[in-house]
This record gives C-alpha cells, sequence and structure tokens, in this order.
C-alpha cells in the first residue's frame, strides 16, 4: 500500500530569519526583507529577565506590523518557567506556526497539541519542532510521526547545531564532516513523514564565503533553507535553496509531456531520450509550485 505523506501545500522556506523578539530596531525592519519566513525569538535570543517585556513587545509588534513572510514565534520549552505564557502570548498574537525549541521526544510534541487542542487553537495554526539534542536526533523519526498523525499540526523541523555542538562536544569545524551524518539523519526523519526541513544557522555573519559554502551543502543535502540571524544572509539563501532557470524548464517540458493525450495513462515516457516516470511528475508539480510562488513575491516587491 502506497502512503500519502505529503500533508501539506508546497511552502517556500529559502530563508528563515530570526530576530530576537525584544530588539526593536531588527523588529523595524522586518517589513522590509526578503526572507521567506521569519522567526521571532522568545527563547535563546532573549536573557531571562526580558522575557515577559520581550513577549509584550511582540504581541504589540505584530499586531500592527504583520510581515508579509511567514511568521513563526519561537517559544521556550513547554518545561521551562516561560513555557507556558510564551504559548499564550504566541496565540494572541496569532502566527502561522509556533516553534517548539529542544524537542526530545514525541511527548514534548504530544503536550503542546493538548494544549493547543484545549484552547481551540485554530485548525491552520503549525507546530514547527527543534532538533537540536542528542535525543532530539535519536528519537527524530518518531517525533516527526508523532507530529503528522496527531492533527498534523506539525509540518517543519529545524536543526539547532549550537545546542548540538555543545550537548556532544563536536566542534564547528568548516565542512561540518562529523555533523553531516546526524544532519541527514534529520532530514530522513522529517522527510519520512513528509516535513519540511531547515538547515541551521551559520554564526559568522561577516563571512559571505563560508556562508555560501555552507548553503551549497545544505541544499545539496536536501534541506528546504536555511535558518538565518541577520539580513546580510537572505540573498544568498534565497538564491542557494532557489530554483535554477533551467529546473524550472524542465518541470514544465514533463509537466506538458505528461498532459500530450498520447501519454495519458502511461506511467514513464520517453522525453528527449531520457526516462521520465510519474514520480517525476510529481516532482515537476512541485517545482512549477514554487516557481510561481517565487514570481508572486517578485511581483509583490
Ligand atoms: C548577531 C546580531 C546580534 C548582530 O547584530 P548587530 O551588531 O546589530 O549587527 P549589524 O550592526 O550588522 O546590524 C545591521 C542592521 O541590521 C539589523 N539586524 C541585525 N540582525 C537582524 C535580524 N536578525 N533581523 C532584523 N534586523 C537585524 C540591526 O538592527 C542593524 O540595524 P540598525 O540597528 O537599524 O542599525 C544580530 O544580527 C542578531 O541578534 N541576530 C539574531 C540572533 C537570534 O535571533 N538568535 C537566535 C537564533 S540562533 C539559534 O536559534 C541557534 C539554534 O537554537 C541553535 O542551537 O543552533
Ligand atoms: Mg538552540
Amino acid at each position: 500500500m502506497t502512503r500519502a505523506i505529503d500533508h501539506h501545500p508546497v511552502r517556500l522556506r529559502r530563508s528563515v530569519l530570526s530576530v530576537p523578539a525584544d530588539n526593536q530596531r531588527a523588529l523595524a525592519k522586518v517589513r522590509d526583507l526578503a526572507a521567506d519566513a521569519v522567526i521571532f525569538d522568545l527563547e535563546d535570543a532573549v536573557s531571562p529577565d526580558r522575557k515577559g517585556e520581550a513577549r509584550d513587545a511582540l504581541v504589540r509588534h505584530l499586531a500592527g506590523n504583520r510581515p508579509q513572510a511567514e511568521t513563526i514565534i519561537r517559544v521556550n520549552a513547554a518545561g521551562s518557567d516561560f513555557g507556558e505564557a510564551d504559548l499564550a502570548a504566541a496565540l494572541a498574537a496569532r502566527p502561522d506556526a509556533i516553534l517548539l525549541p529542544k524537542v526530545e521526544s514525541p511527548a514534548d510534541i504530544q503536550r503542546v497539541l493538548d494544549w493547543l487542542s484545549e484552547r481551540d487553537a485554530p485548525e491552520e495554526l503549525r507546530l514547527w519542532a527543534m532538533i537540536e539534542t542528542p535525543r532530539g536526533v535519536v528519537n527524530g523519526p518518531a517525533i516527526a510521526e508523532t507530529g503528522r498523525t496527531f492533527g498534523g499540526r506539525l509540518d517543519c523541523f529545524v536543526v539547532g547545531l549550537n545546542d548540538l555542538r555543545k550537548e556532544t562536544g563536536v566542534p564547528a569545524l568548516p565542512g561540518r564532516n562529523y555533523l553531516v551524518p546526524w544532519l541527514m539523519q534529520i532530514l530522513l526523519a522529517a522527510r519520512g513523514s513528509g516535513l519540511d526541513v531547515i538547515d541551521a544557522v551559520f554564526n559568522d555573519f561577516r563571512d559571505p564565503e563560508g556562508f555560501d559554502t555552507e548553503c551549497r551543502q545544505g541544499r545539496d543535502m536536501g534541506y528546504d533553507g536555511k535558518m538565518l540571524i541577520h539580513p546580510a544572509q537572505i540573498d544568498a539563501a534565497n538564491r542557494y535553496f532557489g530554483l535554477e532557470e533551467a529546473a524550472i524548464e524542465e518541470a514544465l517540458s514533463i509537466i506538458e509531456a505528461f498532459s500530450l493525450p498520447e501519454n495519458a495513462g502511461k506511467g514513464v515516457i520517453n522525453l528527449h531520450g531520457r526516462m521520465v516516470e510519474r514520480l517525476h511528475l510529481e516532482q515537476a508539480m512541485k517545482i512549477a509550485a514554487k516557481a510561481e510562488i517565487i514570481e508572486k513575491r517578485k511581483a509583490r516587491s
């Protein structure tokens, strides 16, 4: 039996910029930036003594300055001193998604799903999960599957390598050689349950060459985009995780070929000397859908 795992629509998540919720100057910049998604952070970018202030500032800010980008709020962990107040503020601010940090087990997701359903949270509110601890990596497939099975709210993993390095002792070396196996493990867990997956931040925001190299690596590993910490990283992320003209043209030619009457009902066709199957048609449709979103976004800016 074929299992349908694609439970969410195609979304563009090439550049996912994090903004500390208590940084007014940074908040004021967000609306003019070309990031596909913005994470308003209440967790590690906000010091413990400013959590309440950050929460209030964020709710006020989003009430009057809703970005066009997909809007996500990263809360503190549900079991922490700040978790419940953050969740309540996030619900009030009506983001597209809430990002849960340091998710380690299906129970971490389930607890928040229950909390949201007790409060009649809007059906369209999504959950994202940071995978950034050893237990999170090991339990990745079960976490992804729980989020998919119960209500289907979970639709994206974000990798947190700063925390993972801290927890494991693996240093930050160029090439991320010792981290790549875990990055691929997280990618498999996400894809196995139809989730999007976002590569980790690159801390040296004044090193564009290093950033380019890491974007290329993330893209080649199959990631949908990169979490960012600075506006200077947005354009490169959009470029590396975007679509090349040749890929769009190829996708359109596959869609066109399968729509010809002589190919109706065929599972496999010959397209200019290359075997193309219906699985390629599925891929092509996703590329075409992303290309359409990119075009709309260009027209808007
Ligand atoms: C890293 C920074 C603290 C650097 O800030 P700053 O010194 O202000 O940099 P610049 O002077 O170069 O900034 C130029 C202007 O750009 C604005 N700016 C800077 N960053 C952002 C941003 N993220 N979003 C919007 N605007 C931004 C500055 O305000 C300057 O404008 P102006 O003030 O008008 O002159 C800073 O970039 C920063 O705080 N970045 C985000 C940090 C963050 O969100 N951290 C949490 C995410 S990282 C993570 O999650 C790790 C993960 O959990 C893991 O475990 O790996
Ligand atoms: Mg972290």
